[in-house]
């Protein structure tokens, strides 16, 4: 784990955003740890956590046009990444997002912001079973546009719909490059170098072992 990646998780556990306990997931997976982005709440939050992205982003070295916020998380994370590739990377890229329902008034439309044209990189939260990757993937079809690329802040490492992680799967059957701050493997790791939550940790173990892939 590298040193940026043990500061992502210390800032995620300060403000709330990495919890342990019980949680259902959108997959109806049940697990004991839980990553809201939401909870991010202030301006120097949100700043911050733009920073790791936009950091993840330029290490990756991704090319793309536009970067695509997926609703709802997804979209002051895209926004918050935008910017802080603007001040702290120089590079002033367009960002998007997508409205949940079409609107039929005033500029109408599903997507507000830059025209999502070209090489879309998608920015959102978490990738459990890879769904709302496929959703946005479903949504940008028939467009002049394909997602050439995903960041998120953690790589949950679980099982898409067979043996590979829904990483795995989107990458085999999208072509699509997938990059995240910290995987739960990184997490796991932090708790076994430091000994913090260790009452949580046979049940993050168990379910790494349920739901995780080698
Ligand atoms: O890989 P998956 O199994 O799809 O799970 C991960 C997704 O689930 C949640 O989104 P949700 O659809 O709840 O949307 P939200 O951004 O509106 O909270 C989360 O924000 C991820 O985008
Ligand atoms: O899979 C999900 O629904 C999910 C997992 C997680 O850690 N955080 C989140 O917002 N959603």
């Amino acid at each position: 784990m590298h040193d940026y990646q043990r500061r992502f998780i210390e800032f995620a556990l300060e403000h709330d955003v990495l919890r342990f306990g019980e949680f259902t997931l959108k997959s109806g997976r049940t697990s004991p740890y839980f990553f809201n982005a939401g909870s991010f709440d202030t301006g120097s939050r949100l700043s911050a956590l733009g920073g790791f992205y936009a950091d993840a982003v330029a290490a990756a070295g991704l090319e793309f046009d536009v970067l695509l916020g997926p609703a709802y998380k997804g979209i002051p994370l895209a926004a918050a990444t935008a910017v802080q590739l603007a001040d702290a990377h120089g590079r002033d890229v367009p960002w998007c997002f997508n409205r949940k329902e079409a609107k039929d008034h005033g500029e109408g439309g599903l997507f507000v912001g830059a025209e999502p044209r070209g090489r879309l990189l998608v920015v959102d939260d978490v990738i459990t079973a890879g769904t709302a990757i496929r959703e946005v993937i479903a949504l940008v079809d028939g467009l002049d546009a394909t997602v050439a690329g995903v960041v998120v802040a953690v790589d949950r490492r679980e099982r898409g719909t067979g043996e590979l992680s829904a990483i795995q799967e989107v990458e085999r059957d999208h072509g699509i490059a997938v990059t995240s701050i910290v995987t739960f493997d990184d997490i796991i790791e932090y708790l076994q170098e430091t000994g913090r939550f260790a009452e949580h940790l046979p049940a993050v173990r168990a379910y790494r072992e349920r739901y995780g892939v080698a």
